[in-house]
């Protein structure tokens, strides 16, 4: 398939490029370098500077399918600047959408996220879960996911939104590269790595069985085979929701325990408060993606862990 893919510049978006590409689909990358890299872009694919605000500009008839991963995605920072979140997320999303509908372009993948549950009582989540998320970048991905629903309904569009829980690993030269680094697998690898001297674990009074928060890695090769999959499978005028984890907790000290087997360093640690804004334990099940997509993750926290720490070691980042 002749394929655009928003983000493709970023971590999730370049991973699933190449695998794309091996795949044997031509794949043209729009980002505008606002957090990714020109040289994350997989060779092979076609790259292209831009904002998907002005996606009239870049996308045309002939396209089969959208990718769309671009996105602004820091809680934190969604929370000081809303705005930011919806003139990006969500005006952003709509022009391209428009774009798409203008063109008549059948298959769609969006990057949601399992922030738009925001703390559930339930676990593991299902996807009758109510959505409610608790904070604007939450907001902003459950506002397009309501958007693909309209827009399928009414204009036909095929349109799968896959809801990611804790992404982490790599695939060879493509990994985690964010300026602004929040995640807890890349955080705690920076002290083997020689760019920290502690690791930071943010709470430990949780109602958890270590006290500590518990969340569902998935394995970003994992997670990229389900986008092949949604593409394959996308059915015109209908708009699929699948939640995408291993349906395994692990709490932030198994993750830490992880990582000091993966890399032999005793990884020192402090404890702080809570980080604001986190939920306790989020836990994906991802049965319907077995059922309908034929997915399931193949890869464990031990391969996410060590894949991740293999690409900080080779990039040097
Ligand atoms: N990393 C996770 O654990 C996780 C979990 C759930 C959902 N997601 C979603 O997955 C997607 C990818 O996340 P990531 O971790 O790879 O983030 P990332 O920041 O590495 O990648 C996002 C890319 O989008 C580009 N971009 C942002 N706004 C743009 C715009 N208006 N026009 C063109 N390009 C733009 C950035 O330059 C960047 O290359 C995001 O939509 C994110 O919300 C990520
Ligand atoms: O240095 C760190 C970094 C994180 N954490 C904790 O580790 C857990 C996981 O944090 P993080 O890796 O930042 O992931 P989440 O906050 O769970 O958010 C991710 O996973 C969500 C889905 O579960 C997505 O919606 C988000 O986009 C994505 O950033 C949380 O309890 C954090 O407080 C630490 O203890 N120390």
């Amino acid at each position: 398939m002749k394929l655009v893919v928003t983000g493709g510049a970023g971590y999730i978006g370049s991973v699933v490029t190449s695998q794309l590409l091996d795949d044997g689909h031509e794949v043209t990358v729009v980002d505008d370098l606002s957090t990714g890299h020109r040289d994350a872009v997989p060779d092979g694919a076609q790259f292209v500077q831009a904002r998907i605000h002005d996606a009239a500009d870049f996308l045309s008839p002939d396209v089969d399918g959208v990718l769309h991963f671009a996105a602004k995605s820091l809680v934190g920072e969604s929370v000081e600047k809303p705005e930011l979140y919806w003139e990006n997320n969500v005006v952003g999303s709509h022009a391209l959408l428009e774009a798409v509908r203008g063109h008549g372009i059948e298959r769609f993948v969006f990057s949601s996220t399992a922030a738009c549950y925001g703390e559930p009582d339930v676990s593991p989540i299902t996807e009758d879960v109510t959505p409610s998320p608790i904070n604007p970048y939450g907001h902003s991905k459950l506002a397009v996911d309501m958007m693909l629903t309209d827009y399928a309904k009414a204009h036909g569009l095929g349109a799968t939104s896959l809801r990611y829980f804790n992404v982490g690993g790599a695939r060879g030269r493509f990994g985690e590269r964010h300026a602004i680094e929040t995640h807890l697998i890349p955080n705690l690898l920076k002290v083997p790595a020689g760019q920290r001297d502690r690791a930071a674990v943010f709470g430990t009074d949780y109602p958890t069985p270590d006290g500590t928060a518990v969340r569902d890695y998935l394995h970003v090769v994992d997670l990229g085979r389900a986008h092949l999959l949604a593409l394959a499978t996308s059915s015109p005028g209908t708009h699929r929701i699948f939640n995408l984890g291993s349906g395994t907790g692990y709490s932030v000290n198994d993750v830490l325990a992880a990582c000091r087997e993966v890399t032999g360093h005793e990884l020192p640690a402090d404890e702080h408060p809570r980080r604001p804004g986190d939920p306790a334990t989020l836990v994906a099940s991802s049965a319907r993606a077995l059922e309908q997509l034929g997915w399931q993750p193949e890869l464990g926290l031990r391969e996410i862990v060590s894949d991740a720490w293999g690409f900080m070691q080779e990039s040097g980042r």
